[in-house]
């Protein structure tokens, strides 16, 4: 048997959660304990097993003495004996171990929101990361790919809902299902560590196809939890087109714009960028403390990402100081491409700055209606990138020039 690092023992004993994911589930409302990330972007957290949490023994002993206290003396049977932790534990494993044929499909898996997994087991799938494009997912992914208790998909974006099933997931064909439970979330891995790993997928095309995906996956997978990053919407927009740019890819508001940026920005700030509207049908899919919102700025701001990676292992109920509290720069051309910043003038940015700023209103509604983050702190954020570019980055006459730099 391999040893493992002491700390990471000792990490894993502090920070595991037996039944993980039933305690995930049951997150707290937001601000109902300090978050270790930046004061300004604070998460719901779900407390750890040392805190508030009873144990399963103690909450059915529990249960059975509500009942008992309910029934007159005369009707009350004997109590059947409380399963043990780990009869649990191997009844979750059977039971999810029996999914695993070419004909049971995802309906199958779909039963385990009626199976209670038992300690440090997790639901399969626990969570995925679903966008938003270009707001460090890969980072993010690579960073969790590495924690032990973790076990990612093969490739990080499937795009199996979107893709591979051609927008009807419930009538994806069984050999497809088999295949992206098999290849692509690892099933047999996740089955040979009887499922104490959270598996996890990352298709950043997921959030924008909410309105057809969202209910779908809400039906077979209730239980998942799912991570979604936002970068200040016009640095967003623009690498988004540098990206399809660098991939030969046609992007027709470059061509519309004669080779300028500001046009694909107005067209993306209306569109892939209003991050609000591609939210709403998660959350009319899923219990507001399923998703996971956060800045992307907060996250690769080098004094923040230790404390926002933390928070976010912390509500996924993995150990939170494992792997490490880096991330990596996955995925990058802002920094070594076309460094001198994007040309356009000075009042086509403040046209941009004024839609952007509307999509971070409609973003901040929610962020302040569901206790996700700090909504003044992430209003300050991405006014200050603004304001950073309007002063530094162009010149003081509403037509002078500008090299807009991304966040
Ligand atoms: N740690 C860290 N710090 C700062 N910035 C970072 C970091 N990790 C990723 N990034 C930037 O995130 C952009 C890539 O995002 P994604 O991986 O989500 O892109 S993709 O949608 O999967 O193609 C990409 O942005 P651009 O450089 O503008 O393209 C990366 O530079």
């Amino acid at each position: 048997m391999t040893q493992q690092p002491a700390e990471q023992q000792q990490a894993q004993q502090a920070d595991s959660q037996p039944a993980a994911e039933q305690q995930a589930a049951q997150a707290q409302p937001a601000g109902s304990r300090p978050a270790e990330g930046k004061a300004g972007q604070q998460q719901q957290q779900a407390p750890t097993q040392q805190e508030e949490w009873p144990t399963q023994q103690q909450e059915q002993q529990k249960q059975q003495e509500q009942q008992q206290a309910q029934q007159p003396e005369a009707q009350q049977a004997p109590a059947p004996p409380a399963k043990r932790g780990i009869d649990i534990y191997r009844e979750f494993q059977a039971n999810v171990s029996s999914c695993f044929n070419e004909w049971a499909g995802l309906e199958c898996l779909r039963q385990q929101k009626d199976w209670t997994p038992g300690p440090g087991q997790y639901r399969f799938p626990h969570f995925a990361i679903i966008g938003f494009q270009k707001c460090a997912t890969t980072s993010l992914f690579h960073h969790l790919a590495q924690h032990p208790q973790v076990l990612h998909s093969f490739p990080k974006e499937p795009e199996f809902f979107t893709e591979t099933c051609n927008f009807n997931a419930l009538r994806c064909n069984r050999s497809a299902q088999f295949q992206y439970m098999r290849d692509v979330l690892r099933f047999v891995d996740a089955q040979s560590i009887n499922f104490t790993a959270a598996a996890f997928e990352g298709s950043t095309h997921y959030a924008l196809e909410g309105r057809w995906l969202a209910p779908q996956m809400a039906h077979l997978f209730p239980w998942l939890r799912m991570i979604v990053s936002m970068r200040e919407p016009i640095s967003q927009a623009i690498s988004m087109v540098f990206h399809n740019l660098d991939s030969n890819r046609n992007v027709g508001c470059y061509q519309r714009g004669n080779g300028q940026i500001y046009r694909c920005g107005l067209e993306y700030l209306e569109d892939e960028s209003r991050y609000a509207n591609w939210l709403k049908p998660w959350l009319a899919a899923y219990p507001p403390e399923q998703l996971y919102l956060f800045q992307y700025e907060n996250l690769t701001a080098t004094e923040n990402t230790m404390g926002a990676l933390r928070d976010l292992k912390r509500w996924l109920g993995v150990a939170k100081a494992l792997p490490n509290d880096e991330l990596p720069v996955s995925n990058a051309r802002h920094q070594t491409k076309q460094t001198e910043g994007w040309p356009m003038l000075r009042w086509q940015y403040w046209k941009l700055v004024e839609k952007a700023r509307r999509n971070m209103m409609e973003v901040v509604e929610i962020v302040e209606q569901y206790g996700y983050a700090d909504p003044e702190g992430w209003v300050k954020n991405w006014e200050a990138w603004w304001q950073m570019n309007l002063d530094e980055r162009c010149g003081a006459a509403p037509d002078s020039e500008c090299m807009i730099l991304l966040s």
